[in-house]
């Protein structure tokens, strides 16, 4: 029986854990990557200066996560919006060509990984035939905080003037862009509070936007989201929206992860996508990450059996995260699952 476009939304998420074998790998820090490999990202655009100044570098980037074994790699469109792009003086033709251009550089790594997995002769071989490790390119989305540039997306106190419809408006033609660039998923990242859930939730509505996404919230406090709302409100939100394949926690420290996916599970049997950040706190004045109790990679993989454990089915890590956290998520789950199905 031909499934209809809502029914394969409904399933696609844990389909595709099913098909990765249980539980599925997401990549790390992107921006903080590529701050790592040199980039001054000390700029409103943040990351998304990258995608006019050093494509290579995050074509990189994207290949290194995929070697630390991603079965998700997220564009460098967090915080590219065409408002942004248009204040750095970019035409609007230029501002949606960048922000294609964001997932066009996801899908090269992809590309190159593969080839270069079959030419390695890497591939897992069953019946004679490769099987290629599933991979899907994500298309990010930053919260109206993120574009702020002032680290309001770890507030979400936006005030009293940014209303719901200007949330929706502010979304909307990057959403339709993005959702039209080939990705095979939208991922709305480090959302702060439920207006923004709900502005989200109506645009993919109203906009009939036909590929599924993910709604992942931040918190600094394993009870609320970052504004104050609460994660079961938020969750709600994201779980009766029917576009949303997964609904789940971002950039928020790793201590705080295991109550909230608690939470989420109590008000949505959506899988849980959890992808944390090292623990320590962003400055949005210098643009700078200060040390608190950082996270060493060590200790990530071990909270990570018990978030499975919690519910969740993808992994992997936001701000400050390396490939070297990613592999060992990776090896992590892979060492507790085939240990599961002996
Ligand atoms: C997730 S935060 C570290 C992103 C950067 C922020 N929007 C800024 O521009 O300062
Ligand atoms: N995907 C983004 C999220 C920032 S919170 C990044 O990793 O840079
Ligand atoms: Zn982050």
């Amino acid at each position: 029986m031909m499934l209809g476009k809502v029914e394969r939304t409904t399933s696609f998420m844990a389909d595709f854990v099913e098909k990765c074998g249980g539980y599925a790998v997401v990549d790390g820090g992107f921006a903080t990557e590529l701050e790592r490999h040199g980039a001054d990202l000390n700029d409103p655009l943040w990351s998304a200066k990258c995608l006019v100044s050093s494509p290579h570098l995050i074509r990189r980037v994207h290949l290194d996560y995929l070697d630390a074994g991603a079965n998700i790699i997220i564009s460098g469109s967090y915080q590219a919006t065409i408002q942004g792009f248009e204040a750095k003086g970019f035409s609007r033709e230029e501002a949606e060509a960048l922000l294609k251009k964001s997932v066009e550089l996801a899908y090269e790594a992809r590309e190159i990984y593969y080839d270069r997995c079959a030419k390695d002769s890497w591939d897992f071989v069953e019946s004679g035939r490769s099987t290629r490790r599933p991979i899907l390119v994500a298309a990010s989305v930053g919260s109206y905080g993120a574009y702020l540039a002032d680290g309001s997306e770890y507030s979400g106190n936006y005030g009293d003037a940014v209303t719901l419809e200007k949330l929706k408006d502010f979304h909307r033609r990057r959403v339709q862009i993005l959702a039209n660039s080939g990705a095979d998923l939208i991922a709305f990242e480090t959302t702060p509070n439920k207006l923004e859930a709900k502005a989200y939730a109506e645009l993919l509505e109203e906009e009939g936007i036909d590929i599924p996404a993910w709604f992942s919230f931040t918190s600094k406090d394993g009870i609320n989201v970052v504004s104050g709302d609460s994660i079961l409100e938020c969750a709600s939100i994201a779980d009766s929206c029917k576009q949303v394949v997964a609904v789940g926690i971002n950039c928020t420290p790793p201590r705080f992860i295991h109550s909230l996916v608690s939470s989420i599970r109590k008000v949505s049997s959506k899988p849980v996508v959890i992808y944390p950040n090292s623990g320590e706190t962003y400055d949005a004045v210098s643009k700078q990450w200060i040390r608190s109790n950082g996270v060493v990679d060590e200790d990530f993989v071990s909270y990570v059996e018990k978030w499975q454990e919690a519910g969740a089915s993808l992994f992997g890590g936001c701000c400050r995260t390396t490939p070297n956290t990613i592999r060992a998520i990776s090896k992590a789950l892979s060492e507790k699952f085939s240990v599961n199905n002996n």
